[in-house]
């Protein structure tokens, strides 16, 4: 069991997922404030410490019970659970849920000039990598023999460099691959950040504390995810615009002053209204359509 009486929790101290690990953590009531030069960020007003670390020791952290919950990429994740398997180590980890950032993808690419059929076209090859056990899974299944090239950074320049024939790194628009003159041929990974839990036994006040901030969690990406949705409507269209709202169940409806042919509507729905929907709902004769973020939801 973690020895600490505080929940401690591991996020990326600089880099794509620590801002939003941070953010999501203020929006649960968090309170805390991070100093740059330190590791360990205490929060005010609850029993909470953040060790803000490198996002590859995370998974280790939490799988050694140092840490009770983790904010990580899936993909660092399954690379450090095949490592420790190779190993022999502890691997084992819950993930509470995925989180509605850091949103990737491992892919193979190659230069621009390489004439790739399919992933055979690399057999022989060397391909440099951050992640050498998720593409030693891909390539093995496809029967493919290759080289790596261990990198752990700017993976991006290693074919021009000549250090490898190709390379599988994470790829979220494909600027970066562009910019170096390289093309995404396979996707052998998707990820997102997700939350994870220490298999070690908390004690009670420990797990009702992660069973609050899940909650919570929860709760905010629902929030997140979903719209306020205020319009007037014809009540001879009513059914139809009310089946247009994305996800939106038992709307309320709402009679107007001075007119008895038009009814307003107020509704959550799960997902953000598109320009298209809008423009469907005015053709059915909606009107002042006011589409709002939600900040918190629950039950
Ligand atoms: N372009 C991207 N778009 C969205 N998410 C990304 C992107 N690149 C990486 N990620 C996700 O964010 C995680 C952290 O990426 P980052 O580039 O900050 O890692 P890093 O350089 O290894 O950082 P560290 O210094 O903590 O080791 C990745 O493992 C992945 O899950
Ligand atoms: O497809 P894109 O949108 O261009 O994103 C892909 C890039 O993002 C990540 O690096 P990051 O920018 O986080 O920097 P890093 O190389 O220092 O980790 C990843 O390692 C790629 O290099
Ligand atoms: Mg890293």
């Amino acid at each position: 069991m973690s020895q600490s009486k505080r929940l401690r929790i591991a996020i990326q101290k600089s880099g794509r997922l620590s801002k939003e690990s941070q953010q999501l953590l203020k929006s649960c009531g968090v309170k805390f404030n991070v100093n740059e030069q330190r590791l360990i960020a205490h929060a005010d007003n609850m029993p909470i410490d953040l060790l803000r670390v490198r996002d590859d020791d995370i998974p280790g952290l939490v799988m050694d019970g140092v840490v009770d919950l983790g904010i990580i990429g899936e993909n660092v994740l399954e690379e450090e659970q095949i490592e420790r398997q190779l190993a022999g180590k502890p691997a084992g980890c819950t993930k509470l849920r995925d989180l509605d950032f850091g949103s990737c993808r491992l892919s193979l690419a190659v230069p621009n000039e390489f004439a790739y059929k399919d992933a055979a076209s690399l057999e022989g090859l060397r391909i440099a990598t951050s992640y050498p056990n998720l593409l030693r899974r891909f390539m093995q299944e496809k029967g493919i023999n290759y080289s790596d090239c261990m990198l752990k950074g700017s993976v991006e320049v290693a074919p021009r460099a000549g250090l490898s024939d190709g390379i599988c790194d994470l790829v979220s628009t494909g600027a970066t691959l562009e910019a170096n003159g390289l093309y995404e041929t396979e996707v052998i990974y998707r990820s997102m950040a997700c939350i994870i839990q220490s298999i070690e036994e908390q004690t009670p006040e420990k797990q009702a504390l992660i069973d609050k901030i899940l909650s919570r969690m929860n709760g905010v990406i629902r929030a997140r995810e979903s719209k306020y949705i205020l319009l007037h409507a014809p009540t001879e269209t009513l059914d139809q615009i009310v089946a247009l709202l994305p996800g939106a169940e038992n709307p309320t409806v709402l009679p107007l002053n001075d007119d008895t042919n038009r009814v307003a509507i107020h509704a959550v729905s799960s997902e953000d209204l598109f320009w298209d929907t809008m423009e469907e709902l005015t053709a059915l004769g909606a009107s002042s359509i006011l589409v709002m973020p939600i900040e918190k939801m629950m039950g």
